[in-house]
């Protein structure tokens, strides 16, 4: 008996971050009962209002209890006692009627998600306050004389990149990843994940903390970025007992516990117009959701829509969970600040699709011999499969997934039947291993499960640390620092990637980027801590508070140091602690202090330094680790750094910004990637390496090989600002301007001409075209000018297909004709500009603004010479350094001077301007000149006014003529102090 039950969706906000305080963010959620509005910072849009079942509210109102708790200082807040007990009791109550529960967060990095599923401290989340209360109930169960038996089993993956990690059993990491696959009566499942037998939360808490401490270890060892992986918590919980029949039954229930992935958008991810569509690779599984999640909420609303659970490792293994047989429920985690409006309102937009979907619920309880028959039967019916060596019409039992066997050609089929033999082997072997699980007895599970290694008492290895000298892990997510814990009793500690050379395996083992095989040596002596260098690895790279380990240096308590590439911790001291005031750096700061003395200093004032420093703190490190494996992998490409002014860019409105130049070191290529181009890249980078370390064929093809760019790629050559001040004066410019590229060093020149001329293209000359004042003459007048771009002189040789690109005011670019190779390419370029009546800003910008010209070109790749270099002898013999060579050098320092071109057109203009003023003063004198001549006391306003706007000399001439006829002068009237006539009114006293 099934019932239909909708996805239940809570939505949290959590307190204003570090960043989003520096930064004075603003408040944009309000909550009011169930409804959640989100306002809009621009006031572009309307508020947004969405009703979910339940809303948190966690971001003010709080206080801090001793222990570190944040507890409701106002009924309104909500801590993690109260999600736990809407929410996780609800989630416990299912599991003890033997419904299949799951529960998932989903929101943006650092939203709040871990927040609410694990915790922090003695916030603790859903999933620790959850087992405990699980075991609680069960004691009291137990104790209550309940006749029947409780069985609990763990299992903790990881899915990053598409492939499965087993978070308790690290060891078993082979090639891909575990393989998911799927069983008619077990449904999808990953292939060889380790299960765990628990029998006490202390259990649970401890296996918890080994699956966190995996991950952090292999997120560490291959850069991973932990924001960007899918966490499963997996539960089970069987009940088992008689029933009326004396049958043996089990009810039993699957608790899926998933922490998601950071929901950032591809376009916020800079995924989006890149070749390699990192989208689709890094966000696969998330993008799957949100398709599963469109496709079953237009099941709920009664189409016929397939659901496309097996595009994605998470959508297979959460398929049970979002369209099958499970009570769920989704936390969105969002940010407060107005600074995260676009992805909280995607988020709030994704939990608002999800709270649509229907799911299927229905209670496991069966005798466990009618289980065991039925995987019999299965199997009996698998075996007959395999013999007939048969592709059936369908892969397997879902009509959802139903695919089309028929219009398959022979060598595809014959993959499928060689895929599907191995597939129907593992079922036959999932079905005898479920059935070997179900015959044994709880003791034999809790035996087999605490055979082997004994996993860390987590209460007692804390302890330990309060009295002894230690370093412990900072990582980007928070969740992740502190996991990783070494301890430095009395003697040496070698710190080092195995060495199998030498037999002698470090005490610190450290893998990836960088790690030598005897890297460094911690010698502690009494209550002293030393650090040292490896004499068989001078080069090794170790870094003590932000700068390099020269010799055998005192540790002190809060020390930060960095072993390779990513190796970051903090060293410290017990006995010294009481003494230090300060707290340990955070990972941003630690990696901020070796930005600095990288020579990155940027100051801490303003909102742009702020986010600028951000930014490197996340790019640095990052850029660092892609040299590190573009040398070990020797992909002949190396990395910088530099600050690009936005004014550079050419894009309005937006700021000073971080970005990544790849250059490739053989070919003598270069490229600009924005920041969210190279941390996706980075990404690809990390699942190359991670490839490379397994020993596997990295020969990718250009287009899934990250360290390359097509070689039709278009690169900016340089830029310039072309002024139009002239053209508010109605004068013409021609110039030959500097062309430089975004460091601002200059890499040719480009001749250009600025035409006054009217609205049909006729140029305008000098003489009649003048305007003196534009606010008056201009202003709801039509104007018009010519751009001409000419010839671009000098430049870089790599270029061709070279073309000049421009935009003037806010009209669409206007591009001029492609030119093959040249280093003096001619465009010959013109184009009329025009507007229909120049209004204030309009005219604003003439004066004041310009319009930024952007040359482009394709690069031709260098010609290669002599023998051949390994990345590593090239970045050496160029002497790019190591360590400061990612672009300490690019800061803004160098940039375009934009005042010497903006000046070199205000000279020009006022140059000209002056010019005609004084045609305009010769003029005048002459009409004084012809008036005196005749004794004329008097001209007409008229004469004057044709004279002054006169649109060419003959025009001049023809009025000073009329001056000695001028009748109605009335030279004399003034002069008799009569009242002036009527006509006398519009003459000039000269
Ligand atoms: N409700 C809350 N109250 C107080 N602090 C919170 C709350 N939610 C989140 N935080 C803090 O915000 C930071 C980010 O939270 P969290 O790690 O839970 O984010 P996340 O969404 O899981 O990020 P990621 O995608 O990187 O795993 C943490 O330092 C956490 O302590």
């Amino acid at each position: 008996m099934s019932e239909e039950e909708s996805v239940k969706v809570a939505v949290r906000v959590r307190p204003f971050n570090k960043r989003e305080r520096e930064r004075n963010a603003t408040l944009i959620v309000e909550m009011k009962g169930p409804t959640t509005v989100l306002n809009d910072p621009s006031g572009e849009n309307e508020p947004k209002r969405f009703t979910f079942d339940y809303s948190y509210w966690s971001h003010d109102s709080f206080k801090e209890e001793a222990s570190g708790y944040l507890a409701p200082a106002k009924p309104h807040y909500a801590d993690q006692n109260m999600v736990f007990k809407d929410v996780g009791l609800g989630v416990l109550a299912n599991a003890w009627e033997g419904y299949n529960c799951s529960l998932f967060a989903y929101g943006q990095t650092g939203a709040g998600k871990s927040w609410s599923i694990v915790g922090y401290g003695p916030n603790k989340g859903i999933v620790p306050l959850f087992c405990d209360k699980l075991f609680v109930q069960i004691e009291e169960k137990k104790s209550g004389g309940e006749a029947a038996s409780f069985e609990v089993e763990f299992s903790m993956l990881e899915i990053y990149n598409e492939q499965v990690r087993d978070l308790l059993n690290p060891a078993s990491k082979r090639k891909g990843g575990l393989k998911v696959r799927q069983h008619p009566k077990l449904g999808f499942y990953a292939d060889g994940l380790k299960t765990v037998a628990v029998n006490s939360y202390q259990d649970i808490e401890n296996r918890m903390e080994e699956g966190t401490k995996n991950r952090t270890v292999a997120a560490t060892n291959m850069n991973a970025t932990s924001s960007r992986a899918h966490t499963i918590v997996g539960i089970k919980f069987t009940q088992k007992y008689q029933n009326a029949a004396g049958q043996e039954t089990a009810k039993s229930s699957v608790i899926n516990l998933v922490d998601l992935a950071g929901s950032e958008r591809a376009e916020s991810t800079g995924a989006t117009g890149d070749r390699l569509k990192e989208g689709a690779a890094i966000n696969q599984s998330l993008s799957s959701l949100g398709n599963v999640i469109a496709a079953l909420v237009d099941k709920a609303n009664g189409k016929q829509v397939r659901v496309p659970y097996r595009d994605s490792t998470l959508t297979k293994l959460l398929k049970n969970a979002l369209g099958g047989n499970s009570k769920t429920i989704m936390i969105a985690a969002i940010s407060p600040a107005d600074i995260n409006y676009d992805e909280t309102l995607s988020t709030l937009r994704y939990a608002d699709r999800a709270k649509q979907i229907k799911t299927k619920v229905a209670v496991n309880e069966d005798p466990t011999e009618k289980l065991i028959r039925e995987l019999q039967e299965e199997n009996e019916k698998l075996k007959k499969l395999l013999e007939s060596g048969g592709i059936p019409e369908k892969l397997d039992d879902d009509d959802d997934d139903e695919e089309d066997v028929k219009s398959l050609s022979k060598d595809e089929r014959e993959r499928i039947r060689k895929e599907l033999e191995e597939e129907m082997q593992a079922r036959i072997l999932a079905s005898e291993q479920e059935m070997e699980e179900m015959k044994k007895t709880w003791e034999e599970k809790m035996q087999q499960s605490h055979t082997g290694p004994t996993v860390p008492d987590a209460g007692a290895a804390r302890k330990e640390k309060e009295s002894t000298p230690h370093l412990y892990n900072l990582n980007i997510d928070p969740q992740l620092t502190g996991m990783i814990v070494h301890l430095l009793k009395p003697g040496q500690h070698l710190v080092g990637s195995s060495n199998e050379e030498s037999g002698e395996t470090p005490s610190i083992l450290l893998k990836g980027l960088n790690i030598q095989p005897q890297h460094a040596a911690f010698i502690v002596e009494g209550d002293k801590v030393f650090l040292d260098r490896c004499q068989s690895s001078p080069d090794a790279k170790i870094i003590v508070n932000g700068q390099p380990l020269t010799e055998k240096d005192e540790l002190e308590h809060n020390d930060r140091i960095m072993f390779g590439a990513n190796h970051l911790y903090i060293f410290a001291h017990p006995k010294q602690a009481g003494s230090q005031k300060q707290p340990a750096m955070t990972y941003e700061e630690a990696q901020a202090e070796i930005n600095q003395n990288s020579g990155f200093v940027l100051g801490k004032g303003s909102l742009d330094d702020l986010i600028l420093n951000d930014d490197l703190v996340e790019v640095m490190p990052a850029i660092e680790q892609a040299n590190d494996m573009s040398e070990e992998m020797d992909k002949k490409v190396k990395f910088e750094v530099v600050i690009v002014p936005a004014k550079v860019l050419g894009i309005v409105g937006s700021k000073t910004e971080v970005m990544v130049k790849m250059r490739n070191v053989d070919l003598g290529l270069e490229y600009l990637w924005t920041k969210a181009k190279f941390m996706n890249r980075k990404y690809l980078m990390d699942e190359m390496y991670e490839s490379f370390s397994d020993g596997e064929d990295i020969n990718w093809p250009d287009e899934r090989d990250p360290f390359t760019e097509p070689p039709d790629h278009e690169e900016m050559i340089g830029g310039l600002h072309l002024y139009l001040q002239s053209i508010g004066y109605k004068i013409e410019a021609k110039e030959q301007l500097d062309l430089t590229d975004i460091k601002g060093i200059e890499v040719g020149k480009l001749n250009v001409e600025l035409w006054p001329c009217t609205q049909t293209g006729k140029v305008l000359r000098d003489e009649d075209a003048f305007v003196d004042d534009p606010e008056t003459d201009l202003k709801g007048q039509p104007l018009a000018f010519k751009v001409k771009i000419l010839n671009a002189r000098g430049l870089p040789d790599r270029f061709t297909d070279i073309y000049c690109k421009f935009r003037v005011y806010t009209m669409e670019p206007f591009q001029t004709q492609t030119i093959k190779k040249a280093i003096n390419p001619d465009f010959k370029f013109e184009q009329l500009v025009s507007f229909n009546a120049i209004d204030s800003q309009e005219l604003d910008y003439l004066l004041n603004g310009s319009a930024y010209v952007q040359l482009f070109g394709k690069q031709v790749p260098k010609k290669r010479e002599g023998k051949k270099l390994t990345t590593k002898q090239i970045v050496k013999k160029s002497g790019m350094l190591k360590g400061k060579d990612i672009g300490a050098e690019n800061m803004p320092k160098a940039t375009v001077d934009e005042g010497k071109v903006g000046y070199q057109f205000q000279i020009l203009t006022l140059k000209k301007r002056l010019e005609r003023l004084e045609k305009k003063m010769a003029q005048m004198n002459k009409v004084v000149e012809v008036a005196e001549k005749s004794s004329k006391m008097r001209v007409k306003t008229e004469t004057i006014k044709t004279v002054l706007h006169a649109k060419n000399p003959d025009a001049v001439e023809k009025a000073i003529k009329t001056i000695p006829k001028d009748k109605g002068a009335g030279d004399n009237e003034g002069v008799n102090g009569q009242p002036p006539s009527q006509e006398s009114k519009a003459c000039v006293l000269l």
